[in-house]
């Protein structure tokens, strides 16, 4: 609430304006939740334009994988149990969009609410939205956490020292070295002077405060402060004399702006998913073979692999931890045990947030037709349906020969690019090794 005591959006007219991963940091839930034991609510301002990006979509609904980068963003704060409720303010032209991506990707704990002509102001709605929480389970939270929502890489342990310092000084804040030095210039566009680097850091996100000083410090600041600024922490030692914490975060704190920053991020997001894969061998020695000489294989490769001879018992902990399945069949050409994965990924509901790959990895002995003779269209039917619940399927089809470790590297090269690339465009396609 700002000094007229309205909202902190104007009465204007609302600008004709087009608004648009990852895994959080692998952390210890436990160790947060034993640091956390206080009530901590998420802002998640989503509400500009993503003008620098040059494209018409907001970068935070440019879909990566298939998904939103907002949705990366929202699930690392919902994979963190101590998170009690994320608001996120949104164009009011993209309420729509934003409540069909929370309902399409199963987020909990979160609502959308209105965003603001700035980003002050949309944080701003989106800390008043807590304030008037109605939802019975979640109580006015100790901590606000406020985090662009186009910073999709946020670490739970970082998280965790913000929220403490936050609850313990008031407010607190990520930092980073800057990478270039700060100068001013004079009105002529002449270098005035500069500062000396060393000296200063970048502000970065999250940021932490309590609920009470960042309440205070959007009703007490002026609409200049709305309509200018660009830093929360101001706010709070301005309006409120509390002096942040300053703590410096992990380089994947950085912040999606540019066209570039888009390209890098999917990047960070393949290859994430593409860290390991389960192999299924079915206890064939020949299967058991290719997947040990895989697992060399693929260890240059910096990927690891799980050898199992089936999905079952223990071994079906692979299904609840693995973006990336590799089936090995020995001569027999139905696809019977890939589909027995497909079943297994939808019980799970695997699928919902990463495209799951699966790789028919066919061996047919020396005296035997290759697959591609004997049953071409097979893998092409079945990888046409499983595209549409975002399981890609790929063959490689491997004849037996003398050579045996040069093919398997062949088949641990086809099958990490397949795994990297997550292309739909091979899906479906019985690759030679
Ligand atoms: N009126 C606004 C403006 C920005 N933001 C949000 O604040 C975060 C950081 O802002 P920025 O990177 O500047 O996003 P945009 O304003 O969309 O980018 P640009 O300046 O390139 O238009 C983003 O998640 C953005 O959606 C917001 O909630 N409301
Ligand atoms: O780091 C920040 C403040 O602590 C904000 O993310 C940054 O200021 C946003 O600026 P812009 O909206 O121009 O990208």
């Amino acid at each position: 609430m700002n000094t007229r005591g309205d909202n902190c959006e104007p009465h204007r007219p609302a600008h004709p304006r087009i608004f648009t991963m990852c895994e959080a940091g692998k952390s210890d839930h436990h160790s947060a939740e034993r640091c956390v034991d206080f009530p901590v609510s998420v802002v998640l301002p989503a509400g500009g334009t993503g003008e620098r990006t040059g494209l018409q979509t907001p970068k935070q609904f440019c879909t990566f994988l298939g998904r939103p980068l907002i949705s990366y963003t929202i699930q690392a704060f919902e994979s963190m149990p101590w998170i009690q409720s994320i608001v996120v303010a949104v164009a009011k032209e993209n309420m729509d969009l934003m409540t069909d991506i929370i309902q399409r990707f199963k987020h909990r704990k979160v609502r959308a609410v209105p965003g603001g002509s700035t980003r002050h102001r949309s944080i701003c709605n989106g800390v008043l939205a807590l304030g008037e929480e109605e939802r019975p389970a979640v109580g006015r939270p100790k901590v606000v956490i406020i985090h662009d929502a186009v910073r999709p890489f946020v670490e739970e342990d970082f998280l965790c020292k913000i929220a403490m310092a936050a609850k313990e000084q008031g407010a607190a804040g990520a930092i980073r070295p800057l990478v270039s030095t700060v100068i001013a210039t004079t009105s002529e566009g002449y270098l005035d002077h500069s500062l000396e680097r060393a000296k200063y850091r970048a502000s970065e996100m999250p940021q932490g405060f309590t609920y009470d000083v960042i309440s205070q410090a959007y009703q007490r600041c002026s609409e200049s402060d709305f309509e200018f600024g660009t830093e929360c922490l101001h706010l709070a030692l301005q309006y409120c004399g509390t002096n942040a914490k300053l703590i410096e975060g992990p380089p994947t704190l950085w912040k999606v702006t540019y066209k570039r920053d888009l390209a890098a991020a999917e990047s960070i997001i393949k290859e994430t998913l593409s860290r390991s894969a389960c192999v299924i061998t079915g206890g064939l020695a020949e299967a058991v073979n290719l997947a040990d000489a895989l697992r060399k294989a693929v260890g240059a490769l910096d990927m690891e692999l799980d050898i199992v001879p089936d999905l079952m018992g223990d071994n079906a902990r692979c299904l609840l931890k693995e973006w990336n399945f590799i089936q090995v069949s020995v001569s027999h050409s139905c696809l019977s045990e890939v589909e027995a994965i497909l079943v297994a990924l939808e019980a799970e509901n695997r699928a919902l947030l990463h495209p799951v790959v699966v790789i028919w990895v066919h061996f047919s002995r020396t005296d035997e037709l290759p697959v591609s003779e004997r049953a071409p269209t097979a893998i092409t039917e079945l990888a046409s349906t499983a595209k549409h619940r975002n399981i890609l399927i790929y063959g490689i089809q491997l004849k037996q020969s003398k050579h045996w470790e040069r093919s398997a590297s062949r088949v641990a090269e086809i099958a990490s690019a397949l795994i990297r690339e997550r292309s739909p465009a091979l899906v479906g396609q019985l690759l030679q090794a």
